[in-house]
């Protein structure tokens, strides 16, 4: 059979693609020198970045302008580089920052994305076959490497909060549970915006220890922690229950273990909030960032992104019941509002 000739221009879009990965490299070497923090105070010359960062000027040059061409950080004359929105979102400790989140990915998760054909073949995660264990256990027995993912998730928050607040409304509840909540950005955010409810954030021991230092002084008497795992037992008797990134990272059956939990921990008429992106189900051929952030659970977790009839069918299977789907402005997430009724 003859095959099908190749048009240069599609040749050239695949070397275009590859350049996704090249300037991801880039992306990796600013966030691990700093850049955008040595350019907040203004704009400074490749000379200085070198020498701040113990670099050679020539080749960090190159590393510049190839993401200035893409738009993180600009180029200015005579080699001077400045900051710009988009390089800002690189800065240290900020919130929304995606520095933490992209050491993750360019880290410990990289190699996996090279494997994606042996969970292709084997049903297996490629992170397990690298690293000899789960993400979780990684993230236990290598502490630091834990704490900037644990960063890495507070920081890409920053997608979503702000749309998260304006949709849903928070304060009718007095007392909130926050599952896997992590260092507790979400809630944090949720009790400034709902002055008389109180929250707890529950999540694993390891998180926990950095979690409790993070409670801002001023929710202190309404914010508060507990540990344990959400495949046990879930703090019980709160009339709101969310959990933001954790249904995607767990494979059906274990998502209906989780939900399970929450069903029994749940008093009648309590609502759930699962939190999570949600792929378009009639999107055949349409682009959805979901569709990538799930090559992510692929290569990495048991877990997928899933459109909301999936949803819906682990839902009814921990016998909670589906009320509505509520849209925050971004396609990184949507909340989906369950009950136990
Ligand atoms: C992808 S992160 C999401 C964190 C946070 N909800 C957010 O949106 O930024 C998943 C969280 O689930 C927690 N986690 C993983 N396994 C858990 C378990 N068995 N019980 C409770 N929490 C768990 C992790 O420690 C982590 O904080």
């Amino acid at each position: 059979m003859e095959k099908q000739p190749i048009k240069p221009e599609f040749t050239f879009k695949m070397f275009e693609i590859l350049g996704g990965l090249w300037l991801t490299g880039c992306v990796k070497t600013a966030a691990e020198l700093n850049i955008a923090d040595l350019l907040t105070s203004g704009p400074q010359t490749i000379s200085f970045l070198a020498e701040e960062t113990q670099s050679h000027e020539a080749q960090l040059y190159r590393v510049m302008r190839a993401l200035c061409g893409a738009g993180i950080f600009e180029e200015l004359e005579n080699k001077t580089f400045a900051l710009n929105d988009f390089g800002a979102a690189l800065q240290t400790d900020v919130p929304g920052t995606a520095k933490n989140f992209v050491l993750t990915i360019m880290n410990e998760h990289f190699p996996c994305y090279g494997e994606l054909t042996y969970a292709v073949q084997t049903g297996k995660v490629p992170f397990e076959h690298i690293h000899g264990k789960d993400l979780w256990g990684f993230y236990k027995e290598f502490p630091e490497t834990g704490e900037n993912f644990g960063k890495g998730m507070t920081g890409m928050s920053g997608m979503e909060l702000k749309g998260i607040i304006e949709n849903y409304d928070f304060k009718p509840y007095k007392k909130i549970v926050d599952i896997g909540g992590g260092n507790g950005v979400m809630i944090h955010t949720i009790l400034k915006n709902a002055p008389q409810s109180s929250g707890i954030i529950f999540d694993e021991a390891n998180v926990i220890e950095k979690t409790i230092k993070m409670i801002p002084e001023n929710l202190s008497e309404r914010c508060s922690v507990a540990i344990g795992s959400f495949f046990n037992e879930i703090p019980q008797g709160a009339d709101l229950y969310t959990m933001k990134w954790i249904l995607h990272d767990w494979n059906d059956d274990k998502c209906v273990q989780i939900l399970k939990n929450c069903y029994d921990a749940m008093p009648k008429g309590a609502k759930l909030l699962i939190i999570d992106a949600v792929i378009p189900d009639d999107s055949l051929n349409k682009p959805h960032i979901a569709k990538l952030l799930d090559i992510v659970m692929l290569a990495c977790l048991t877990g997928k992104e899933r459109t909301l009839n999936e949803f819906k069918l682990i839902i009814e299977k921990a016998g909670l019941q589906f009320t509505q789907i509520i849209h925050i402005g971004t396609d990184a997430k949507s909340i989906i509002e369950c009950e136990k009724i």
